[in-house]
Parts: C-alpha cells; structure tokens; sequence
C-alpha cells in the first residue's frame, strides 16, 4: 500500500523527505497541497495534522508530520540497512544533532533573516544575516570535521535535511555560498551523488527563490 504524502515543491522540510523516501526506494502517493490555497486548512486536513503544516504523512492511518520525524521513521520502517540512520548509538547521536541542528538553528536563522518577504515592505536586517553566516560557518566546519558528508563520510539523514535548507538559501542568492569551501564542496558532490536530486530538491529550491526574490525586488 502507498503512503500518502502531503507536500509543496517550494518547502525545503517537504523535499527532505521526498529525497529521503528515493534514496530508501519508498514509493510517496505524492499529494500537492497549495497552502496560498488553503489547502492546509481544511477540516479533513486538520483531522490528520491540527498543526496544519507541511509536509504531513499518512502511512495507512499513521498520520505523522514535521519532516526530520518522517525521515527517521521512514529509514526505521524501511531502511535495508542503517546506512542513512545508523544504530551505533554515537553514530546516530550526530545525525540527530544535525537535524535538530538544522532545524533549531540554520533554517530557523535562515527563516529569519527572510521572514520580511511576506510582508509588504521588504528589508532585510543585516544583524540576521550575520547569524545565518554564523550556522553556515559551523556547518562547514562539521562538514570538514565529519570527513566530507554532514555526520560522517556518507550521506546519512543529515544530508538530506540540510541539503534541502542550503539549496533553499542558494536559490535566493542572500547568502554567497562560495565562502564556505567544505560546504561548497559538499554542494558539489551531493548534487551529482543523490538519486533524483534535480527533480527533488533544485527545481522546488529555484521556485522558492524565485519568489523570495521577487519580493525582494518589490514585484
Ligand atoms: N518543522 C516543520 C516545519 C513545517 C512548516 O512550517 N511548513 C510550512 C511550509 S515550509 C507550513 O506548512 N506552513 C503553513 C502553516 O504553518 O500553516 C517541519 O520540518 O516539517
């Protein structure tokens, strides 16, 4: 049976998952659910997830929701192997670290530093950009003390979160990545290195700047 998967091209938490569920070979019943359109909004949708967010996850009745609790249960349920979650307790600790690095810290801090964009007038404060510069100078250096991949030498979980938040802040051109060299590198290789990656994550990243832009420059 087919899991359904609620979820938005633009949303870096939504497109985790879905390189997630490729690189496990999960099928996703993929529902596109247009949060300009309420579609996050509906009764039967607050049935599942009363927080309303993207992505959801409705596994045949178990309905889960906030991206990085998705990929960990999709690797327990599904995962051949621990490669991309591994047991090893410390090992595991570092991948759990990044995520909740990820999401308490980079793309919180990138978050901020763009939140301006759904409002009307648009300016960006300078002080949060210096913070999101900050989390993406630890992330290349875990990326350099981990040995090439964001919690180890192979991409884990970890990868696949971050990879969505950096491709994010990459398309809205607020940061120059090209500073970071181990981050850079890191870029590179998963780009070439995770299955369906164009279609997963770059096309959705590049709609979301896209519009950020777009709003940056007043249109
Ligand atoms: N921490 C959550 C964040 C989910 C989230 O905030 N998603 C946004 C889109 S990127 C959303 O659903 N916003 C609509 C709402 O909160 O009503 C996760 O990783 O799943």
């Amino acid at each position: 049976m087919k899991i359904d998967y609620y979820y938005m091209p633009l949303s870096a938490p939504c497109r985790s998952v879905l390189l997630t569920a490729k690189a496990l070979d999960v099928e996703l019943n993929c529902k596109l659910t247009n949060l300009l359109n309420g579609e996050h909004m509906t009764p039967e949708y607050i049935a599942m997830n009363p927080q309303h967010t993207i992505p959801t996850m409705d596994d045949n009745g178990f309905h889960l929701w906030e991206s990085r609790a998705i990929m960990t249960y999709l690797a327990n349920k599904y995962g051949k192997n621990d490669s991309l979650y591994p047991k090893d307790p410390k090992a595991r600790a570092i991948v759990e670290q990044r995520l909740y690095f990820d999401m308490g810290t980079l793309y919180l801090r990138f978050g901020e530093y763009i939140s301006p964009v759904r409002g009307k007038d648009v300016t960006l404060d300078p002080e949060k950009k210096k913070k999101l510069e900050e989390a993406l100078g630890w992330l290349d250096g875990f990326i350099h003390t981990s040995g090439g991949y964001c919690a180890g030498k192979h991409v884990t979980l970890a990868d696949f979160a971050i990879i969505a938040t950096v491709a994010s802040i990459e398309a809205t051109g607020v940061v120059e990545l090209a500073q970071y060299k181990h981050l850079s590198e890191w870029f590179a290789k998963c780009k070439g290195e995770m299955k369906g990656y164009a279609e997963l994550n770059h096309d959705g990243a590049v709609q979301f700047g896209d519009f950020v832009k777009s709003k940056i420059a007043g249109k």
